[in-house]
Order: structure tokens, then C-alpha cells, then sequence
């Protein structure tokens, strides 16, 4: 069994009296330790399908499982369990909590877990430290570049140690030198720490990175050679 596995995927948006189908009888595997990236034209479908793998949404129809738990069946408390131990999530903008320093933006996952202190403490150092900013950890948001930015929305996506790392567009809102930092440091999630990583991105640069690419274009998942990311 893969570590993901969708099969007879559908998943549909129904708004008054349109309906789009971004994903239409999809299936993928996905192992572990792979970093998969996914490409694709804008509103093809590429968030919904990493928000079904996230367990954050449900499929009309198919399974979905990761690490062999059904994610489209769980009951949405034990669903939100699994998700907080096993998925960790970066998006486009790392949406950290102004008022909180580094070190307590790290930390806010781990609220919910009973942790002592200490315990709490050696896991936001060690995550701010896989991530190359141990010596800013009190710093706030705006005292950070862009690039610092994301990189601590990394370490609290990791700071609960999850096999998987989903990231919608880490780099779609840096500038190329920030963005080669965080492209560099999820490749090393997968290398050093065996993380899975899926990745959604526009940039076939970035895309390169990736062990594995394929593109979502109407509702279906196409295999992608070398030469076509470019295009
Ligand atoms: N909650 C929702 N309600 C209605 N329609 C939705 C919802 N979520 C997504 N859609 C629609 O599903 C389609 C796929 O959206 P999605 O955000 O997954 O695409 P995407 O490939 O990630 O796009 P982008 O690259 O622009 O971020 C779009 O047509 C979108 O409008």
C-alpha cells in the first residue's frame, strides 16, 4: 500500500447552477519520502487536491488515505487529531500571528498537545533550527524578510513532526533568492528528516526540484516529462 493513495477521486463545486470538477475520477500514488510536485493551470484543482490529502475537505466520491487512515471517512474530532500529528501545512503567505515573536508562532500547534513546557520548548528549538533561524526565535513577524517570513511558517508546520508536508505555493509570493532558501530547505525535509513532501507550485523551476511532477488539467492527473514543465 503507498503511503497516499486516491482512488476514484471526484471531487465538485456546485454554485447556483454551475458546477466545475476539478478533480473527476482521480487516481495517484504517492510514496513515502517522495517530494511530489504538482503543476497545473490556475483553478484546475491543484489546492482542492491537497486540501483532500490535508483531510481540511471531503471527495463526492472515492478514498482517500494517507499513512493507511481513510481520511474521507474519519469523524471531522478524530480527523482533526490525525491531521495536527500527521500533515503539516505551508501555504502562499505564511500567515503568522503578528503579535506573537517567532518562537511562539512555532509553538501555537503544539497548544494542543499536552506537552510540558520543556517538551514544548525542545520541539520549537529544534524546528526554528531545522530551518536556519534558532538566533530569531524572538523576533516578531515584521522584524523578518519575507523569506525568514516562510521559513518560520515551516518549522511550525514541522514543529509536531509529521510525516507529510503539504505546501500550496511556498514561494509564489518571494523573490528568487528567498525562494531558491525555502525550496532548498523543503528538499532537505525530504533527504535528512524523511518527510513526504507535496508541493503545488506554478514555476517549473521550482517544479524541478520535485522527485516526481505531474500536471492537474481537467479533473484528470497527467504524467510530465522533463521538457514539458518548461511549457
Ligand atoms: N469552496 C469552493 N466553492 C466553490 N468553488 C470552489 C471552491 N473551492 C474551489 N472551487 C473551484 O474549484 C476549482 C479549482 O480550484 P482550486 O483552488 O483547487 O484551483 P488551483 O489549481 O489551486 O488554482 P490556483 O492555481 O489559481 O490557486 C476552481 O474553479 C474554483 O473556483
Amino acid at each position: 500500500m503507498s503511503f497516499i493513495e486516491l482512488r476514484g477521486v471526484t471531487r465538485r463545486f456546485t454554485k447556483g447552477e454551475h458546477t466545475v470538477t476539478p478533480l473527476a475520477d482521480v487516481d495517484l500514488d504517492i510514496e513515502r519520502n517522495e517530494f511530489f510536485v504538482l503543476l497545473g493551470p490556475s483553478g484546475s484543482g491543484k489546492t482542492t487536491l491537497l486540501n483532500l490529502l490535508a483531510g481540511i475537505d471531503r471527495p463526492q466520491a472515492g478514498t482517500v488515505s494517507v499513512d493507511g487512515f481513510d481520511v474521507a471517512k474519519g469523524s471531522s474530532g478524530r480527523l482533526a487529531r490525525w491531521r495536527a500529528r500527521t500533515v503539516g501545512y505551508v501555504f502562499q503567505r505564511a500567515s503568522l500571528v503578528p503579535v506573537l515573536t517567532a518562537y511562539e508562532n512555532v509553538e501555537v500547534p503544539l497548544w494542543l498537545q499536552r506537552l510540558s513546557r520543556d517538551e514544548r520548548h525542545t520541539r520549537v528549538s529544534i524546528a526554528l533550527e531545522a530551518v536556519g533561524l534558532a538566533d530569531r526565535a524572538s523576533h516578531l513577524p515584521k522584524q523578518l524578510s519575507g523569506g525568514q517570513e516562510q521559513r518560520v511558517a515551516i518549522a511550525r508546520a514541522i514543529v509536531a513532526d509529521p510525516d507529510l508536508v503539504v505546501a500550496d505555493e511556498p514561494t509564489g509570493s518571494l523573490d528568487a533568492e528567498s525562494a531558491e532558501g525555502i525550496l532548498s530547505l523543503l528538499r532537505r525535509l525530504r533527504e535528512e528528516r524523511g518527510k513526504t513532501i507535496v508541493m503545488v507550485t506554478h514555476d517549473p523551476h521550482a517544479a524541478s526540484y520535485g522527485t516526481r511532477i505531474m500536471r492537474l488539467d481537467k479533473g484528470q492527473l497527467h504524467e510530465t516529462q522533463g521538457q514539458e514543465v518548461a511549457s
